[in-house]
């Protein structure tokens, strides 16, 4: 079984070879339509579905988005945490990351696990800076975002982004491979 995944990040195409097993896994970078860091659920969703449905054509069995991108839980900046959203008790910027997998009639999504960012790093990504750039910057780390990623960092490497993102697509692909 072929699969595709709608990015050149080898984290990502692991991620989904972890889930989908026994697939050949082609990794197909295509336009995202939103901006390189996703702001809120719904921008990061956005993305991850654009990629997944852009991924897809007739030589794969399912094709995979996935996106990281921030967003706050407790306030209402960017439509992030907005009206009924909001959580109590959950303030801070949060990095997130969904997943959507078609098998080219329906799209299903999925959500990977959320950090919070530290206050400083929240800060800079809130005034417009890219995440993965940043942490590089700041950790001295090399293309942190196609190794063990931020949530590797803040989770003192218990969990690295492979097997987070790993968890999202499982969540997305689950609904479509199971019906
Ligand atoms: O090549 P693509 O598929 O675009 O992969 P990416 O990691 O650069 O892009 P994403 O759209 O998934 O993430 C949006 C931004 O957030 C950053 N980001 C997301 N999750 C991250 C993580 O776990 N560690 C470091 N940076 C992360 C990433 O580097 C980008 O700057």
């Amino acid at each position: 079984m072929n699969v595709a995944v709608g990015s050149g990040n080898p984290v990502k195409r692991s991620a989904v070879e972890r889930v989908f097993e026994s697939a050949s896994v082609e990794a197909r970078p295509v336009d995202t339509g939103v901006s390189e860091q996703p702001v809120g659920h719904a921008e990061t969703i956005t993305g991850a579905r654009t990629r997944a449905r852009r991924s897809f054509g007739p030589e794969v069995a399912y094709a995979v988005g996935l996106e990281g991108g921030v967003a706050e839980f407790s306030a209402s900046v960017d439509g992030a945490g907005s009206g009924d959203e909001r959580f109590e008790g959950a303030e801070g910027l949060f990095l997130i990351m969904w997943a959507a997998v078609t098998d080219g009639r329906r799209v299903e999504v999925g959500a990977g696990p959320s950090v919070r960012l530290p206050d400083p790093i929240a800060r800079e990504v809130a005034s417009g800076a890219e995440l993965g750039p940043l942490l590089d910057d700041r950790l001295g780390t090399d293309d942190l975002a196609r190794n063990q990623g931020a949530i590797g960092v803040f989770t003192d490497g218990r969990l690295t982004r492979r097997d987070a993102l790993a968890g999202a697509v499982a969540c997305a692909a689950g609904p479509v491979i199971s019906d």
